[in-house]
């Protein structure tokens, strides 16, 4: 479903990505686990275009991801992106944000005028069923807690009814008992409606529960790409460099571990004056 080949993604003179290569199966939940700067936003950025790859492809379900134009619409309606920040329009009712979802697949004027035909209320209905949120779809989105805002954004996603969804870090703002049962909505509907999924985290603890597969990124580069048993302490040295410093019981705690170790840039130090 997605295949992407010598990816490379520079800002100014600093390398995010290098000679990014990732086949993603149709269907397939891909975690994708790495300290903070590793580059994990900017690898799903660049798969939807909202950045510019440097350099390399990107192909969605056959089709090679171009910057601008038609193919461009078409890509981001077949590709759903979930946000950190849940990205939800907090005066909207909650169904209306579902609708947003549904934006791409109608005509710029219905789209425009906020019209939504019958056949586009009942997908948002059916993704908060999905989400268990279909007693809330009159309320205002701002009076809905964190985990629901967010389950908010997985129905909105669904609504989409993409081939593949980014997921950049959505249960960075949740509690562990949260962050379940958000991950939990997320892997079944990606289950059931057979739905790629690349999720960014930062916390062990989930890559290893949630993920069928897990690409380590450090630096810019997959250093890792395999089950969950395979997170051995030495692959988690090479995923996260600075790990031996952090506290060794972290790793192996019950509650979710996350090791957001910035990986500061030459021009970030500078800054800092170090
Ligand atoms: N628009 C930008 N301009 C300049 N540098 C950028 C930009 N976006 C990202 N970077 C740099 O690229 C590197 C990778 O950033 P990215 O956000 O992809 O990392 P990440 O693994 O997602 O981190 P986090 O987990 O903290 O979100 C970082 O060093 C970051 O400072």
């Amino acid at each position: 479903m997605i295949k992407i080949r010598g990816l490379n993604k520079r800002y100014g003179d600093f390398d995010a990505l290098k000679g990014i290569d990732l086949d993603v199966a149709r269907g397939e939940f891909l975690v994708v686990l790495g300290p903070s700067g590793a580059g994990k936003s900017t690898l799903l950025r660049c798969i939807n275009r909202l950045a510019e790859p440097t350099s390399g492809e990107v192909h969605i379900d056959g089709q090679l991801a171009q910057p601008s134009g038609a193919s461009l619409r078409a890509l981001r309606r077949q590709v759903a992106m979930i946000f950190q920040h849940y990205n939800v329009v907090p005066r909207l009712s909650v169904q209306k944000n579902v609708l947003t979802g549904r934006m791409g697949s109608l005509p710029s004027l219905l789209s425009w005028l906020q019209f939504f035909p019958r056949k586009d209320v009942d997908i948002a209905r059916e993704c908060l069923r999905r989400v268990e949120l279909q007693d809330k779809a009159e309320l205002r989105t701002d009076t809905l807690s964190g985990g629901q805002k967010q389950r908010v954004g997985i129905a909105r996603a669904l609504a989409q009814q993409p081939k593949v969804i980014l997921a950049d870090e959505p249960v960075a703002s949740l509690d562990p008992k949260t962050s379940r049962t958000v991950l939990n909505y997320l892997k079944q509907a990606s289950r059931e409606l057979g739905i790629t999924v690349v999720c960014n985290l930062h916390q062990i603890d989930y890559a290893r529960e949630f993920g069928e597969r897990i690409v380590g990124v450090s630096g810019g580069r997959i250093v890792y790409d395999g089950g969950p048993e395979g997170l051995t302490d030495e692959v988690l040295r090479k995923i996260y460099p600075g790990l031996d410093e952090c506290d060794s019981h972290s790793r192996s705690s019950t509650a979710a571990t996350a090791i957001p170790a910035p990986a500061l840039r030459p021009l970030e130090l500078e800054e800092a004056g170090a």
